[in-house]
């Protein structure tokens, strides 16, 4: 039976380092279990404090990062490099200090890659990919945006309601318009969903997804062992 856990901590910056400190837990931890790890990323103003702050911690080094599978939950859709991709602003929080296996850095197409900018297309080439992978992902993180959403799932567009693991979304409410996400049922697979929240622009959005107001897709993400909801007490106010 899974279970959801709420954590909460004063502020952004405590936040980012109490998800960092127990992200490099569960990576030791699951390549002690299982010999690797495998880790989906997030985008966002949160998530990039948080890799910030994985450089800084001494733990880091118990990792052995050549076992470390990275995926995206979700990705703007643009060229390769933008500042705007989640990829980019990962790897220069984080990664591009690491020594990562070039192979187990699963980032999603960018639009002049393979596909050109047919969304579709790359997203079914992520799908593939996991496919051909099928990572059992140990963490799984998400920032939670101002109207719920988690990856690029936003509430009420058609897109959020894809089959599959991975889905080409266009018409995103918040830009760019064009994105590729992991489905929720790629979500709801991994053993643990962290929701990653600070500030008070996500409190309503927060609250009334801890309530259960499914409409929100930040509701519906969940991990098969355990959910995990990590928050600054701004995120936390409404809850
Ligand atoms: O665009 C996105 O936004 C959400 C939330 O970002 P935040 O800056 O409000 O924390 C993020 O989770 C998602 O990965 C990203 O593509």
């Amino acid at each position: 039976m899974s279970e959801t856990v709420v954590v909460v901590v004063p502020d952004a910056d405590v936040l980012a380092s109490a998800v960092a400190a127990r992200l490099v837990t569960a990576i030791i931890e699951a390549q002690a279990v299982r010999g690797r790890a495998d880790v989906v990323l997030t985008g966002g103003r949160v998530a990039a404090k948080v890799l910030r702050a994985v450089k800084d911690l001494p733990a880091t080094a118990a990792i052995d990062w050549s076992r470390v599978d990275l995926w995206w939950g979700d990705e703007r859709f643009l060229a390769a490099g933008d500042p705007d991709r989640n990829e980019t602003q990962a790897r220069e929080a984080l990664l591009d200090a690491l020594p990562l296996h070039a192979a187990r850095v699963h980032a999603m197409p960018p639009s002049d890659g393979p596909d050109g900018d047919d969304a579709a297309a790359a997203a079914a080439r992520y799908g593939d990919e996991l496919a051909a992978s099928l990572p059992t992902f140990d963490v799984l993180m998400l920032g939670v945006g101002e109207d719920g959403h988690v990856a690029s799932l936003f509430p009420g567009h058609p897109d959020a309601t894809a089959d599959g693991t991975v889905t080409a979304v266009h018409d995103s409410p918040k830009p760019p318009p064009t994105r590729i996400s992991l489905t929720f049922s790629a979500i709801r697979s991994a053993a643990e969903v962290w929701l990653v929240a600070a500030g008070p622009d996500k409190a309503d959005s927060v609250g009334a997804a801890l309530r259960g107001d499914t409409g929100l897709p930040a509701a519906r993400a969940t991990g098969t062992r355990k959910t995990v909801w990590l928050l600054d007490t701004a995120a936390a106010a409404k809850r």
